[in-house]
């Protein structure tokens, strides 16, 4: 059979996207809605446009193996953590060389700055369509966005999901964040500060480093926000909330509101991360396995799509600044004896490139990288 014609095409935000049978110009017309799917769900979709609609490949089947019962993602305690250091340390090393996830809970930030983090979330994305898109754009300079799958010109499918996104830098006036959620922004960000600052502390400590040892790497320099919302979806069986990944930064700390649907990957199973009430979810991300030679694993992710909604979830990511001249590779110290470096040295700007090159629902780039 003749292959289709496929011709290639300059995109919104992004590199060039082999174009074939209309798709691009169905990608253009969703984005150009800038309301997102959120607005195809007010306007009475029930059958999802293709661009949404993913390979049976990516998605969960019945016969996948079921997890076995009992895995379940750490959740490690922290209160007392004063007197309980040394054993909070070990189950901070175990889940982030096994699971590369945990939950963390009795963490100190207060219960009702992560929910107003959710509910700001919620009254954002449920704010008139008009007045969110006034921000709707794929710009990277924008420190203030909202907009539907940040990948949406280079990936196979689109995700049932849209995103407020606000990177937290110098450059940031608060202003441009939209006032429904201002308040509760800045206090969650506020929070989830300090407590990156605490795990950076015990993931130097469980790989055998002084406390301060990964913030003086200026591994977090850059935090950026997602807040998603995804809608109660008409065809769940069709499409993915988050297609499998793996974060390309180095940390990520997760608050989700109470309709669960985030799996891990884990000895091959996809194991449901159940909504703790109160937890805040922790993860390795790839340039964190990557300074630790592999000690700590950056795993994939997902999130499945489901007939009930709207799930939120707050992210916040930690990663250095693009503009970062600090070449990354295996921290020397912590390498044991005869332990040889398993990746090169790269600049945190090279790896990001290659991972946004190609969108959700592919391979982490870390491979390429290895030597
Ligand atoms: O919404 C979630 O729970 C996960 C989102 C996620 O994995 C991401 O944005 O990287
Ligand atoms: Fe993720």
């Amino acid at each position: 059979m003749a292959a289709a014609a496929t011709t290639t095409a300059a995109v919104p935000g992004n590199g060039p996207h082999p174009v074939s049978d209309g798709r691009l110009e169905e990608l253009l017309a969703f984005d150009a809605t800038k309301a997102g799917v959120k607005g195809l769900v007010d306007s009475g979709t029930t059958e999802l446009p293709r661009i949404f609609i993913h390979s049976p490949d990516d998605l969960p089947s019945p016969k996948d193996a079921a997890a076995p019962a009992g895995l379940q993602v750490p959740i490690i305690d922290l209160s007392g953590l004063a007197h309980r250091r040394e054993e909070v340390v070990g189950r901070v090393r175990e889940a982030s060389s096994s699971w590369g996830f945990f939950q963390l809970v009795n963490h100190g930030v207060p219960p009702d700055i992560v929910e107003a983090a959710l509910q700001g979330n919620r009254r954002f994305h449920e704010l008139e369509p008009s007045e969110k898109a006034k921000i709707y754009n794929r710009e990277a300079r924008m420190n203030v966005k909202y907009l539907s799958n940040n990948d949406l010109f280079v990936t196979r499918a689109a995700n049932w999901r849209d995103t407020l996104y606000c990177c937290f830098g110098a450059s940031l006036n608060p202003q441009e964040i939209p006032s429904v959620c201002r308040e509760a922004t800045l206090a969650y960000d506020e929070h989830m500060v300090r407590l990156a600052e605490l795990v950076f502390e015990l993931l130097s400590e469980a790989l055998g480093l002084r406390r301060d040892y990964l913030k003086r790497l200026n591994l977090s320099s850059t935090r950026s926000m997602t807040a998603h919302y995804y809608p109660a979806c008409p065809q769940p069986e069709l499409t993915m909330c988050t297609s499998r990944h793996s974060d390309p930064i180095c940390l990520t700390l997760l608050v989700e509101n109470a309709f669960g649907g985030l799996q891990v990957r884990h000895k091959g199973y996809w194991v449901d991360v159940p909504p703790v009430p109160g937890a805040i979810v922790v993860n390795v991300g790839d340039l964190l396995q990557l300074i630790s030679n592999d000690k700590f694993i950056s795993v994939e992710h997902r999130v499945l799509a489901s007939g009930q909604g709207p799930r939120l979830s707050v992210a916040m990511f930690f990663a250095p600044n693009t503009d970062e001249k600090t070449l990354y590779g295996p921290i020397e110290e912590i390498l044991l004896d005869a332990e040889v470096p398993k990746y090169r040295r790269v600049l945190y700007a090279d790896y990001i490139k290659c991972f946004s090159g190609r969108g959700f629902g592919r391979d982490s780039p870390l491979k390429q990288f290895t030597l």
